[in-house]
């Protein structure tokens, strides 16, 4: 029944034998293996055979390094860098502080070597900080050519379980650029750039402010169904990348803000850039001569920017119209400039550029006389949307009342008020301006309601300040039954080439 004792267990000396004798056959066995098989041919056998004999990992470890060809900044990487800020937990032991002059608050980064775990739709995702040394020489990272010969080079890893590879790609990283995008554009401050002349014959420059303006839509005076015409107009715009690019459009939306002085467009320009968080850039085209000074300006703006032309029809004109508005050259002589500037000359100048090399970008014209503008300038794909900023309305008034005398609810002269300022065509910024002659609510009220009363008798239902009416009287005359005033000169804006116009954003 049972096996004999010799077939049990085998005895050391036989299993040593047998040991030997293998070792043996495999040392003969490589040897000739080595002897008669060409050494691509074996390197090629034994890679297969680690490949499939290798133990496997189920993590998958993506590299996000900080530039990605050499010089360009990966965005990727300057993302998470910002997102993992927002991560940051007490088992971090090192963090890197600092302040831009940009930036309104510290920013806190990760320091090399500190890790985050992050969770996403139930899938954890580790994020690990590495910086290694390399030789500048190497060419993988030679963004820092002032220090001596050797550079860091920074990058996340992040891993996470292989089956979540498409879940990753596809909804986490573009999770991580867009929440990024969002943070930036809170603490993001805006900038207004402006033509800076004085750079010698033919060098212009953008200097930029910071744009501190506090117009914002909740404070313009504009019909709320206009208000929010535009502000949905805006969001679908800043939505729709893809669809400009399936239908083969730049990405870019024009506006035309028309009315007479004092209704509001640069306030409404200002209340866009805060409302989209996007930059100002003022372009006057009195002071530019050429071509090549427009490709020049237009080719430094940045994305995701309002490009705006103020009074466009004072601004470019026929050539001709700056006869004898000549720059110096250099032995001092006056030159005639070679005008080429036409709006539309200029306008398909925008458009070839900015659909070659702009994103996400805005162009805003304001006049005080629609009229007098080229057609070709208003068609649509150029000004997309025209918007017409009239005499203050009631509705005007009330937002008005609110932002100067902190008026939320009705009071009792309003009703006196309405009744007039419907008669009379005074603009919101000489509301503001009786508004604000007394700080006690009741005093300025009375002292306004006293200015309507006044304007009525004075019979100046049609407007009194010298600005054109043109617009004015063609919607509200009928009402009135007014007669259409003719419209005054604008002829204030027609300043020779280099002086400056009177300040844009006015607080
Ligand atoms: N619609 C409005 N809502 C709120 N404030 C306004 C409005 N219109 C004018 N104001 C007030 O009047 C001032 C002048 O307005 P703004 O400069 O925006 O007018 P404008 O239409 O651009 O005039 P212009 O045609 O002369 O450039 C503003 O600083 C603001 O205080
Ligand atoms: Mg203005």
């Amino acid at each position: 029944m049972f096996p004999s004792r010799d077939m049990a267990i085998a005895s050391p000396s036989s299993i040593f034998s047998a040991y030997a004798s293998m070792t043996a056959s495999v040392m003969l066995l490589r040897t000739i293996t080595n002897d008669l098989v060409p050494q691509p041919i074996r390197a090629y056998l034994t890679n297969t055979f680690r490949y499939f004999f290798k133990p496997r990992s189920n993590t998958l470890t993506l590299t996000i390094e900080e530039y990605s060809s050499g010089i360009a900044r990966n965005h990727l990487y300057d993302a998470a860098e910002v997102y993992l800020s927002t991560k940051i937990t007490p088992q971090n032991e090192r963090l890197s502080v600092s302040k831009s002059p940009k930036e309104k608050k510290l920013s806190i980064r990760l320091e090399k070597g500190e890790e985050i775990v992050d969770w996403f739709t139930g899938v954890k995702l580790n994020w690990k900080l590495i910086c290694s040394e390399v030789d500048k020489g190497n060419g993988s990272s030679d963004h820092n050519r002032n220090s001596s010969t050797r550079t860091e080079k920074k990058y996340f890893e992040l891993s996470f379980e292989k089956k979540h590879k498409e879940m990753v790609v596809e909804t986490y990283l573009p999770f991580v650029l867009e929440k990024e995008k969002e943070m930036k554009d809170e603490e993001r401050v805006l900038k207004m750039h402006t033509l800076n002349t004085s750079y010698g014959y033919g060098g212009f420059k953008w200097d930029s402010i910071n744009l501190d303006h506090p117009s914002t839509f909740e404070t313009v005076a504009l019909e709320a169904e206009m208000k929010n015409y535009l502000m949905e107009d805006l969001n679908r715009f800043l939505r729709r990348r893809e669809f400009y690019r399936k239908v083969g459009r730049a990405w870019k939306r024009g506006y035309l803000l028309y009315g007479p002085p004092g209704t509001g467009k640069s306030s409404l320009i200002a209340a866009i850039a805060n409302y989209l968080k996007f930059d100002i850039y003022d372009l006057q085209l009195d002071n530019l001569v050429t071509d090549s000074d427009l490709r020049k300006l237009l080719l430094a703006t940045a994305n995701r920017s309002i490009l705006v032309i103020e009074d466009v029809d004072c601004s470019v004109d026929l050539p001709g119209r700056r006869q004898g508005d000549g720059r110096r050259q250099g032995d001092g002589r006056k030159q005639q400039p070679n005008v080429q500037l036409s709006l539309g000359g200029l306008l398909n100048f925008i458009d070839g550029l900015w659909s070659s090399c702009g994103d996400e970008r805005i162009i805003i014209l304001t006049t005080n006389h629609k009229e007098r503008l080229d057609p070709a300038l208003l068609r649509p794909g150029r000004m997309d949307m025209h918007i017409h900023m009239s005499y203050c309305s009631y509705h005007g008034f009330k937002v008005l009342a609110s932002n100067y005398l902190d008026i939320s609810s009705d009071h009792h002269l309003f009703g006196e008020i309405e009744g007039l300022i419907e008669d009379t065509h005074i603009t919101p910024a000489q509301v503001a301006e009786e508004l604000m002659k007394s700080e006690d609510t009741e005093v300025a009220l009375e002292g306004f309601l006293k200015f309507l009363k006044r304007k009525k008798m004075e019979g100046d239902v049609c407007g009194n300040d010298s600005s054109d009416k043109t617009e004015l009287n063609q919607s509200k005359s009928s009402k009135n039954g007014c007669k259409q005033k003719r419209p005054v000169s604008i002829s204030k804006r027609k300043n020779s080439a280099g002086t400056q116009r009177r300040t844009r954003a006015r607080t």
